[in-house]
C-alpha cells in the first residue's frame, strides 16, 4: 500500500486501516511507521486526543488507523471526510463482520469511503463462508489470496492437548508445568475477564512475573501490560481473547489455553501468537470433562496442521458450529470459608 501511495500528500485521507481492538490499531500504526521510515508519510492513529484537538473535517493524512467505533463517531460527529480514501483495509475481517458486535460500525465507514476507484482488502487467518459472502457484497472483482492453508494453524507450532480432569486440576497442571520448565515469554488465555483476574491473583503467590490484560483495565493499564510483556518485565501474560488476534509479540515460546477456546477460529488465532516469523512454538490446551464434547473440532485442526492426536478424540460425535463457553468454577486455592 505504501508503494502504491508512492509519496506523502496532503490530498485528504488516502488510506484507512480498521482493526478490531485498540492494541492492534496501536501495533499496526507502529509497524506502518517503521515501514515508512525515511519517507514523509503522515501515518495517524485515531486516538481520543486526535479527535479532541483536530478539526477533523479538514484533516488529511496518508494512512489513518482506527477501531471501527472511533471512526464511526468521527464520521457522525466530526464530519471527517473519507471520500478520497483510495485503500480501505479491514484487518481481522471476520471479527469486524461479527454480527451484532462490530458489524454495525463497519457499514457507515464503508459508505463514507465513497471514492469509486477504492481498493478494499480484508485480512484474517480465518474466514468463515458467511463472512466471505458478506465481504463479496462490498467487493468488486474480488481476488482471494491464501497463504498456507485456509482456516489452519501454522505447522511451526507443536500442539498438545492435556487432560486436567477438573477446574482444580488445571491450576495444578499449570503450576506443575511451570515448576518443570518455564520458558518465557508465555501467553495464557482464559475465557473471561473475571477468570483472568482470578488466575492473576493465584499466580501472584508464585514466584512468577505475571501480567494480565482484559477489558476491565484502563487503556493505559492495557498498554502497560502489553509493553511490560514485550520488554520482558513480565514472563507470563494472562489474557482474554482481547489480544488473541493479530498481536505480534516477538518470540512467544508457548501459548497455554488454560480455558478451552470457544471455537476453532479462536483456537487458531490464540495459538498463532507463537510460531511466528519462521520461529517454532508450542501450544498447550488444557481440557476438563466438560470440554470433551468440543475436543474433536480442535483435534481436527491440530491434525490438519500436522500434529498427532489420539484417535479416540477423532471418533467423538460431531458438534457443528456451536460456541463453547461453559460456566466454570472460579479459579481459587483459597479455602471456601475464607471467601465468604
Ligand atoms: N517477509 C517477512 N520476512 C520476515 N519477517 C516477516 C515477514 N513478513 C512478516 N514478518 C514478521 O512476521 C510476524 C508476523 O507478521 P504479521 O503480523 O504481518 O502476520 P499476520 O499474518 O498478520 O498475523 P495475524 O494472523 O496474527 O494477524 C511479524 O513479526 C513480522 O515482522
Amino acid at each position: 500500500m505504501l508503494m502504491k501511495l508512492r509519496c506523502a500528500s496532503k490530498d485528504g485521507i488516502r488510506a484507512v486501516i480498521l482493526c478490531p481492538t485498540r492494541e492492534l490499531a496501536t501495533q499496526t500504526t507502529r509497524e506502518c511507521k517503521k515501514l515508512a521510515k525515511g519517507n514523509k508519510f503522515q501515518i495517524k492513529l485515531m486516538k481520543k486526543e486526535l479527535v479532541r484537538s483536530t478539526d477533523l473535517s479538514k484533516f488529511s493524512c496518508d494512512i489513518l488507523i482506527s477501531t471501527p467505533l472511533r471512526l464511526r463517531l468521527a464520521i457522525r460527529r466530526k464530519k471527517i471526510d473519507l471520500s478520497r480514501v483510495e485503500y480501505l483495509v479491514l484487518d481481522e475481517a471476520d471479527k469486524l463482520f461479527e454480527v451484532g458486535n462490530l458489524l454495525k460500525h463497519i457499514d457507515p465507514v464503508v459508505k463514507a469511503c465513497s471514492n469509486p476507484s477504492i481498493v478494499r482488502s480484508l485480512f484474517s487467518a480465518t474466514l468463515p463462508d458467511f463472512v466471505e459472502e458478506l465481504a463479496r457484497s462490498i467487493m468488486h472483482d474480488a481476488v482471494r489470496v491464501i497463504v498456507g492453508r485456509k482456516n489452519t494453524a501454522s505447522e511451526s507450532i507443536k500442539q498438545k492437548l492435556v487432560f486436567a480432569g477438573s477446574e482444580e486440576g488445571k491450576l495444578l497442571a499449570l503450576r506443575q508445568s511451570f515448576a518443570e520448565s518455564l520458558n518465557p515469554p508465555v501467553l495464557i488465555f482464559v475465557q473471561s475477564k473475571d477468570r483472568a483476574k482470578e488466575l492473576y491473583g493465584e499466580l501472584a503467590f508464585d514466584d512468577i512475573r505475571a501480567g494480565v490484560i482484559h477489558s476491565d483495565l484502563s487503556q493505559t493499564q492495557r498498554e502497560n501490560a502489553v509493553d511490560d510483556f514485550r520488554a520482558g518485565k513480565t514472563w507470563v501474560l494472562i489474557a482474554t481473547d482481547v489480544i488473541a488476534r493479530g498481536m505480534d509479540f516477538k518470540g512467544v515460546n508457548c501459548v497455554i489455553n488454560y480455558d478451552f477456546p470457544d471455537s476453532g477460529a479462536a483456537y487458531i488465532h490464540r495459538i498463532g501468537r507463537t510460531g511466528r516469523a519462521g520461529r517454532s512454538g508450542e501450544a498447550i490446551t488444557l481440557y476438563t470433562e466438560d470440554d470433551i464434547p468440543f475436543l474433536r473440532n480442535i483435534a481436527n485442526l491440530m491434525k490438519a496442521s500436522g500434529c498427532e492426536v489420539p484417535s479416540w478424540i477423532l471418533t467423538l460425535p460431531k458438534l457443528k458450529g456451536k460456541k463453547h463457553r461453559p460456566r466454570r468454577e472460579s479459579i481459587s486455592t483459597k479455602p471456601k470459608d475464607d471467601e465468604e
